[in-house]
């Protein structure tokens, strides 16, 4: 339980509610943060269409109930945590997901925010926790998990927003992680930290840039994550493991 968890800034938060697909305890499995027991808010929608998503029922197929705000505090903090993860689908899709924000800062929690960077909002956000989304990512019809590639053309117009990416960048102590699928999306990667770079003010360090292996399951990430280690090691940029998937696999709320 946070210090200061009955302080409040008095913004009214009565009545707003979020789709919730889970919410629960575990470790931060990626990032800066890795390790650090967390309780994890996971919103249900995204505005795209990664083929490998991880969180397939918060984008391909949403499902979810509707949490107030006050409700979604209430299991919080029954949690005895310090950090608050806020993600989806894409958390910053509804405007409600702000105001979550705001009452968990008040709160005294730490709070990350993972975001696919398309959408900026001005908030209580102590990490953003931004995972850009690479030319990879587009579900070809080859690769769409669920038709044959009606959100290619959608997906491919959204994912990246270099102003957008920079505002996080001035706003906010962040992170880039990046799903890496292959080699060549370095020279991607490459391209967009240096394009963030030229239009933010905030300095974005190498040490910002995170490889992070594709891999929803065990199995895939023994195949990739040695590889991106070495990419990891070969650009000087970081590694992120994904701890989670090490130790439970693909299980729901973990
Ligand atoms: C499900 S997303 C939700 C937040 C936001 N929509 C985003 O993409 O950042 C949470 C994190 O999981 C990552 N992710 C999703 N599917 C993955 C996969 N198959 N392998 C590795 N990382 C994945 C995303 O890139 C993101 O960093
Ligand atoms: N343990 C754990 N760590 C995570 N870090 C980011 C996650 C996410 O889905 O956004 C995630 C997740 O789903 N589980
Ligand atoms: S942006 Fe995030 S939630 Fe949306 S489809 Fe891609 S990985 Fe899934
Ligand atoms: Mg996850």
């Amino acid at each position: 339980m946070p210090v200061n968890a009955d302080a409040g800034t008095g913004t009214t938060t009565q009545g707003h509610s979020l789709p919730i697909n889970e919410l629960f305890y575990s470790l931060q499995g990626e990032g800066k943060l890795a390790g650090v027991p967390s309780v994890f808010i996971r919103t249900s929608g995204c505005n795209l269409r990664c083929w490998f998503c991880d969180s397939y029922h918060t984008s391909w197929e949403p499902t979810h109930a509707q949490m107030t705000i006050a409700e979604i505090m209430e299991e919080v903090e029954s949690y005895d945590a310090n950090h608050v993860v806020v993600t989806g689908g894409e958390p910053l899709v509804h405007d409600e997901t702000s105001l979550l924000l705001d009452r968990l800062s008040d709160a005294g929690y730490h709070t990350t925010v993972e975001t696919n960077g398309t959408l900026f909002s001005e908030t209580a956000v102590d990490l953003a926790s931004i995972s850009p989304k690479l030319a990879s990512s587009t579900p070809t019809a080859e690769r769409d998990p669920k038709g044959d590639g009606e959100w290619a053309e959608r997906h491919e117009e959204r994912r990246i927003d270099t102003d957008t990416l920079a505002a996080f960048a001035d706003a906010y102590e962040m992170q880039l992680k990046f799903v890496v699928t292959d080699e060549s999306d370095l020279i991607e990667i490459e391209e967009l930290v240096s394009k963030i770079r030229d239009a933010a003010d905030a300095p974005v360090r190498d040490s910002d840039v995170l490889l992070m292996p594709e891999g929803a399951t065990r199995e895939r990430l023994d195949e990739n994550r040695e590889r991106v280690a070495e990419l990891a090691m070969e650009y000087d940029y970081r590694y992120t493991p994904r701890l989670h998937v090490g130790l439970w696999n693909d299980a729901p709320g973990t």
